[in-house]
Formats: C-alpha cells, sequence, structure tokens
C-alpha cells in the first residue's frame, strides 16, 4: 500500500537522574537530549492548524516536546517532576512518554517511532506495532 513517512528531529534540554541508580546516573544531572520522530500513514489528514487533509501529521504537534516546560513540552524542566512517576527517566522511557502523549493527539491510522538520545553515542527507540 503506499505510504508516506515523516521523519522530524529536534532537542531539548532538561535535567533527571535516574532513581535507586547505584552511580553517577542517580544524581542530578542534565542532557541536551535529541529527539528523532518517524510518523507513518497512507491516508493524509487534517490538522489543528490546517483545515485541509494535507499532511500524515502537523510538524508542529509532532514537535510539541521541544517547547518550553512552561508551554506543554520538556524543555528546561526537571524530567523527574514533569513526567508521570510510572514512567522513569531513561531514554527508554522518555520515548514512550513522548510516543503515549504524541498517540493522544495524532489522527487515527498513524504509525508512530519514537528515538530518544541522551548522548551521541546511544539511543532508544519506541514503537507498537
Ligand atoms: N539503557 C539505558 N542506560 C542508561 C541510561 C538510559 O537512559 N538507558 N541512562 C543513563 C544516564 O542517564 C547517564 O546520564 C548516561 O550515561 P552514559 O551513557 O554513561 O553517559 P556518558 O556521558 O558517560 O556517555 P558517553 O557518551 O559514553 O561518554 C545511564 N544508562
Ligand atoms: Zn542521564
Amino acid at each position: 500500500m503506499p505510504k508516506w513517512k515523516l521523519v522530524t528531529e529536534f532537542s531539548f534540554s532538561s535535567a533527571h537522574y535516574i532513581k535507586d541508580y547505584d552511580g553517577p546516573c542517580g544524581r542530578m544531572h542534565g542532557h541536551n537530549y535529541t529527539v528523532k520522530m518517524e510518523a507513518t500513514a497512507s491516508e493524509l489528514h487534517t490538522s489543528e492548524y490546517c483545515p485541509h487533509p494535507v499532511m500524515v501529521a502537523d510538524f508542529r504537534t509532532l514537535r510539541w516536546a521541544k517547547r518550553d516546560v512552561t508551554k506543554g513540552g520538556l524543555d528546561h524542566c526537571i524530567l523527574n517532576e514533569v513526567m508521570p512517576p510510572e514512567y522513569e527517566t531513561t531514554a527508554e522511557m522518555i520515548a514512550k512518554y513522548i510516543y503515549d502523549k504524541t498517540k493522544k493527539i495524532l489522527p487515527t491510522g498513524v504509525k508512530l517511532k519514537v528515538s530518544v538520545s541522551e548522548t551521541p553515542n546511544s539511543w532508544a527507540e519506541y514503537e507498537d506495532d
């Protein structure tokens, strides 16, 4: 089936610690997180900002997490205070948190994959088939 694939990448800077981690990652420290989002669909949709069905998903919608925390994003915050307690602040669970929140605001039928990196050397990816 024909389909479109969007890829968008952005970054945000925040602090975190991993609860009960035996090592430096258990102390508060910061990262310049890089997030890559891939959205796939075989139909185009309207968006919050555009009334015409011309997009898989609006890049502005996909990129919500780069906004300042006071505007609903994850930039310049303490992730442990902003993310619900069922999500630990590992790259794995930040990816799932961004995935879960984004899925709720995307049109049905859009398949999503979220990758999160804390450092240039390590990535975590999350998708749900
Ligand atoms: N599977 C995971 N392992 C670790 C995570 C994680 O999110 N998922 N996170 C951490 C810590 O947050 C830590 O800040 C990152 O540790 P590390 O990769 O060792 O960071 P470095 O700055 O030392 O990275 P280098 O690029 O290797 O210098 C730990 N583990
Ligand atoms: Zn860290």
